[in-house]
């Protein structure tokens, strides 16, 4: 991986701790807006990435590119692979049950990636350092041991919910996460 300092993890940074309200070895982690383009069941031409967590902290999943993820003719466009790398990263993440955001995500594309490939996808945390995560996630071609197509480095922010009320859609938030409050 051509990695940068800035999504490399620093001296000290802490390996995550599980949450115990994540998913245990082997469960599913759903998704977190049916809208979202990543992962949501309701988003006409999205990802529909649907993941299990083999061990309580990393993430696998697979996707298979459609009609509707191409570039060029008959191969997958670099922005929804790197889209794929951004969600399954941001599942990992949220294993830990605490809210994050992207704020830097750097890609390395190693194969083209035909139309109906599936792509095996990873997604792993590499070290906590305050409000900073530092994440990896790898797409394998047709197998869980396939060749490497795509693979990520990134740094995630630690951000509360207000994060998402202040700037999205506030009604829509509530209405998928009941446990949300404006005034907790
Ligand atoms: C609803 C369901 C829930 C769950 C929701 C789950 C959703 C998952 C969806 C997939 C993930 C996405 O696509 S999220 C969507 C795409 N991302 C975004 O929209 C984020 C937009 N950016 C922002 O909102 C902001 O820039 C933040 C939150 C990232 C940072 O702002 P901030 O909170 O004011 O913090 P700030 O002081 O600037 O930065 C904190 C530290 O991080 C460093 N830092 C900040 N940005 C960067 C950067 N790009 N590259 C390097 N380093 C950076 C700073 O230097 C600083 O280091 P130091 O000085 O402390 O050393």
């Amino acid at each position: 991986m051509t990695r940068s300092t800035l999504t490399t993890p620093p001296p000290g940074a802490e390996p995550p701790k599980t949450h115990p309200d994540g998913p245990s070895a082997g469960g599913s982690l759903g998704s977190h807006f049916s809208r979202c383009f990543g992962c949501g069941d309701d988003h006409p031409t999205g990802l529909h990435i649907a993941a299990v967590t083999p061990d309580g902290a990393s993430v696998e999943a697979a996707f298979t590119v459609g009609e509707s993820h191409q570039g060029a003719p008959g191969l997958a466009h670099g922005g929804v692979l790197a889209s794929a790398m951004d969600e399954v990263i941001g599942m990992s993440i949220w294993l830990l049950r605490k809210p994050y955001v992207t704020a830097r995500l750097e890609t390395d594309y190693l194969l083209p990636v035909p139309v109906g490939t599936t792509l095996h996808l990873r997604a792993w945390c590499t070290g906590i350092a305050g409000r900073k995560a530092y994440l990896e996630a790898e797409g394998r071609v047709g197998a869980p041991g396939g060749p490497v197509a795509v693979r990520a480095a990134a740094l995630f922010i630690e951000v509360d919910m207000t994060h998402f009320a202040e700037h999205g859609d506030l009604a829509a938030l509530q209405a998928e996460h009941q446990d949300y409050e404006v005034n907790p």
